[in-house]
């Protein structure tokens, strides 16, 4: 049994299928990231993993410990980061850390210390004594993690914690994942943004509808692909037969473009550079630039399921 394990999960309201039966683990000292799109599930496996909400069927445990049956012991091991900010806005950030930390029994000096380290790993002890109505969405999101982190959980869980947020604050946050893990803490981090997913990320598993449709490294999920790469064109005024026309070219699976930028999905991309200028120019296209780059995460998102991670 891994660390974390999730065993036949299934969670439903009422009758729609928030996660469906899925079954993996995760080890101490991972990064792991749930990738996926709005809807697909990610919140509520974390939740049931934090005990907030109960699976309809299956089994969950944090280092053999069942969250279902002992909650309260599993939930002493893991610190949660929830979409939605909770923090009193009514106090201030040190009020809110002390707070926490006091309902994770943390009394007296140690609490005292504890506040402190919190409020300066997350870059908020000179706004100590703010309060945090305001504080941007970014700073607020770094309390609700110096709350969550106050005890030292061996886990922390973040549920998007970058969504609407500035990137100073997105930038801190994610040095922060990567400061906590290289301490030794198991970082859970769910998110529909691929790029933040293949960089701090040792192992990832990808959801959708409820399904875990892909696990493993990033390397090892974009072998999933049929393709290792793709090209890349950066070109102007070419039309929408042209991409037509490049779509229907032998080896070619997948045409996406917006603004600008084309990108071909083929089978041996090298051999397929040629006619794909041929087509643009021959309808006007000007080109500006041509390359062939790795396939992302997003690449194979859309092989496995045939739509756009974003849409
Ligand atoms: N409280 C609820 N009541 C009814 N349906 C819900 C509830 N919470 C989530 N759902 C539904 O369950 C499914 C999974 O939602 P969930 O929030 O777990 O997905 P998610 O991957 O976290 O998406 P997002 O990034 O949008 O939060 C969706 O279809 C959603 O509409």
């Amino acid at each position: 049994m891994s660390y974390i394990q999730f065993d036949n999960v299934i969670r439903r309201y009422s009758h729609n299928i928030a996660v469906d039966q899925i079954s993996f683990g995760i080890e101490r000292g991972e990064v792991f990231g749930l990738l996926g799109p709005n809807g697909a599930g990610k919140s509520t496996t974390i939740k049931m993993l934090a005990g907030l909400l109960k699976p309809n069927s299956g089994e969950i445990f944090i280092d053999g410990i069942s969250v279902i049956k002992n909650p309260i012991e599993a939930k002493k091991k893991l610190g949660l980061v929830p979409q939605d900010i909770a923090i009193y806005t009514n106090l201030s950030a040190i009020e809110n850390v002390t707070f926490f930390g006091s309902l994770y029994g943390l009394k007296g000096s140690e609490l005292k210390e504890k506040v402190q380290e919190a409020l300066s790993f997350t870059g908020l002890t000179e706004k100590a004594k703010e309060k945090p109505k305001k504080f941007s969405g970014g700073m607020k999101r770094r309390l609700n993690i110096a709350c969550a982190l106050v005890h030292n959980p061996e886990i922390i869980i973040m549920d998007e914690p970058t969504v609407g947020i500035d990137p100073q604050s997105r930038n801190h946050i994610l040095n922060s994942i990567m400061e906590l893990n290289n301490r030794g803490t198991t970082v859970i981090y769910t998110s529909h943004y691929m790029e933040e997913v293949e960089a701090i990320c040792n192992r990832i598993g990808i959801i959708d509808e409820g399904r875990l449709i892909a696990l493993g490294s990033k390397q090892q999920l974009k072998q999933k692909a049929s393709t290792k790469e793709k090209i890349l064109v950066e070109a102007h005024d070419y039309n929408d037969r042209a991409l037509r026309n490049i779509k229907e070219l032998p080896g070619v699976i997948h045409v996406d473009s917006k603004e600008g930028l084309i990108e071909i999905i083929a089978e041996e991309p090298q051999e397929r550079l040629q006619d794909i200028i041929f087509m643009l120019v021959k309808d006007e296209g000007k080109l500006k630039n041509i390359s062939i780059k790795e396939i992302n995460l997003e690449n194979v998102f859309l092989e496995l399921t045939g739509r756009n991670l974003r849409d």
